[in-house]
């Protein structure tokens, strides 16, 4: 996955403050990943670890079907339930209850079938007194909440998660991850992004660590989290342009 950067910047601060703007403008390529290649097998919990800017959340976002990759091939079967970025995929404007069936509708649900899992999805989150507020007006704990209630109540054979657990308060996560088990043991398979190594290290079966947008090691938990702390500082490489 490649993406441009593009840089900007103002000569000086005297040509700043006369008003002569005179913006250098460059594109330079960025491989966010490259050369990254696995499979993930129906039923496996795979977390992915990696310092920040290491390619985890550009690789959920390709496996979501958001991005497209520049080259090569992302093949995903079954129904996604992409939990991907606080409020993607909510309308800022729609009450909790109509963003319920906004994001049901966009999983392929019908009105009738997501009003059946309605109650289920609002006790989870429990936004019982603000499901008829705009989402607008919703903490990012509410969001995550709401987010997390809606992708694990709709029968996906694939969940995504990045990160977003993490603004949830203790209780809210530890009852996402008891959500996560039992989908788990119900046969989903999970991607997970987190930076939370314990986390991935108990729910996980295998780890792929990403650096510099390559995969530095593809493992058990335990090796990646090792690795992972073995290349701290270390130069990525893999990120450079080309
Ligand atoms: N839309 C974009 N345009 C240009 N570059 C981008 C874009 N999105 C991400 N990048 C770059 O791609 C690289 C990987 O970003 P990504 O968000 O996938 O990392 P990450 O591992 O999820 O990081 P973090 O732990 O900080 O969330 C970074 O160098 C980032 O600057």
């Amino acid at each position: 996955m490649r993406y441009w950067l593009r840089h900007e910047r103002v000569d000086t601060l005297k040509e700043a403050l006369l008003g002569r703007f005179r913006h250098l403008r460059a594109k330079e390529p960025l491989w966010a990943l490259r050369d990254v290649s696995f499979r993930v097998a129906p039923g496996e919990a795979v977390g992915v670890v990696g310092h920040n800017g290491s390619g985890k959340s550009t690789l959920l976002q390709l496996a979501a079907g958001v991005l497209r990759p520049t080259e090569g091939r992302v093949a995903v079967e079954g129904r996604v339930a992409p939990l991907i970025e606080l409020g993607a995929g909510f309308d800022p404007e729609l009450s909790g209850r109509d963003n319920v069936f906004l994001n049901g509708a966009l999983l392929g649900f019908s009105r009738r079938e997501m009003a059946r899992r309605l109650d289920r999805i609002v006790a989870f989150a429990e936004l019982e007194r603000f499901i008829d507020v705009p989402v607008k007006s919703y903490s990012s704990g509410m969001y995550a909440r709401l987010g997390f209630a809606i992708a694990s109540d709709v029968d996906a054979d694939v969940l995504l998660v990045d990160e977003v657990l993490s603004v949830g308060d203790e209780r809210f996560q530890e009852r996402c991850l008891e959500r996560i088990g039992r989908l788990r043991r119900a046969g989903t398979t999970v991607l997970l992004v987190s930076h939370d190594l314990a986390l991935v290290a108990a729910l996980c079966d295998r780890a792929i660590l990403l650096h510099g947008g390559a995969v530095a090691l593809d493992g058990p938990p335990a090796a990646a989290v090792a690795r992972y702390r073995a290349l701290q500082g270390a130069p990525a490489a893999g990120t450079a342009a080309g």
